[in-house]
């Protein structure tokens, strides 16, 4: 990484309250070469520059730390992470949570898995599969205390996705760009019928870069019916009180 590339990555941390120390930033140094090297090679991100990865993608990671809601020894699930956002960054600054970065896509989670090893980071538990068919899964299901996702779906097709995961009491935090009443309020419903209820609807500005975010954060308040997730990708085809995209 250049020096320029350091110091976007250090001010963009600041500016969220975390002050990396050298081996962070090393760290974070290694994950954008791995990134390009595997780039080269398969399709893994649509970011190549070297200042929109540490602002797009290693600072928008660490952006859902806001607001406090990852507090804790926690164990997390990344729901659709591609190649590790957000599960990456945060396995970089938050040694204590466990995270768990899924994604139907096996290349993308086998090179998650092989940047964790590089980086040596111990607390990345990389896993393969759909949501709607590992949300059924006994070891799965209800045994989350959070869920993390990132440009994955609407807010109503997440909700049907991630809540089947989390525990009682656990939180979805959803990390979106600006969204539209019309999502919110279908997506209060969806998880209203999955069992869960919207706790927070934050919009901020993306450190240094300055576009506009949304953290919508969930909490699971009943356990999921046994309906729900729905078959493969019917969730996304026929999202709940929402139109498909
Ligand atoms: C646009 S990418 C975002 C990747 C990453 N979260 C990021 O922010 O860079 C969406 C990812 O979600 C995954 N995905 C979408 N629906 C899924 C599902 N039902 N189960 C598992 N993964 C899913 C896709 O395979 C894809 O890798």
């Amino acid at each position: 990484m250049t020096p320029e590339g350091q110091t976007l990555l250090v001010e963009g941390a600041s500016e969220l309250g975390l002050e990396l120390d050298a081996g962070q930033v090393e760290g974070f140094a290694r994950l954008l070469a791995l990134l390009r090297e595997a780039s080269a090679q398969m399709n893994l991100t649509a970011l190549h520059d070297e200042r929109d990865i540490v602002l797009k993608h290693f600072v928008d990671s660490l952006t859902c730390l806001r607001g406090g809601w990852l507090e804790g020894g926690l164990r997390v699930l990344d729901l659709g992470t591609g190649a590790g956002f957000p599960a990456l960054p945060l396995a970089l600054v938050r040694p204590d949570l466990q995270l768990v970065p899924m994604d139907a896509t096996r290349k993308k989670v086998e090179f998650v898995g092989r940047a964790a090893q590089a980086l040596g980071l111990e607390n990345v538990h990389p896993l393969v599969g759909r949501a709607e068919t590992l949300g059924r899964e006994l070891g799965q299901r209800e045994t989350y205390d959070r869920v993390v996702t990132r440009a994955v779906a609407a807010l109503p097709v997440l909700a049907e996705l991630a809540l089947p995961f989390l525990r009682g009491g656990g939180l979805l935090v959803a990390q979106k760009g600006p969204i539209a009443p019309e999502e919110l309020e279908a997506g209060r419903r969806a998880a209203a019928e999955v069992g869960g209820e919207v706790r927070g609807v934050e919009p901020f500005t993306l450190p240094v870069a300055g576009d506009a975010r949304t953290l919508v954060v969930v909490e699971k308040t009943s356990p999921t019916p046994d309906r729900y997730p729905r078959r493969e990708g019917v969730p996304g085809r026929k999202p709940l009180f929402w139109r498909a995209t």
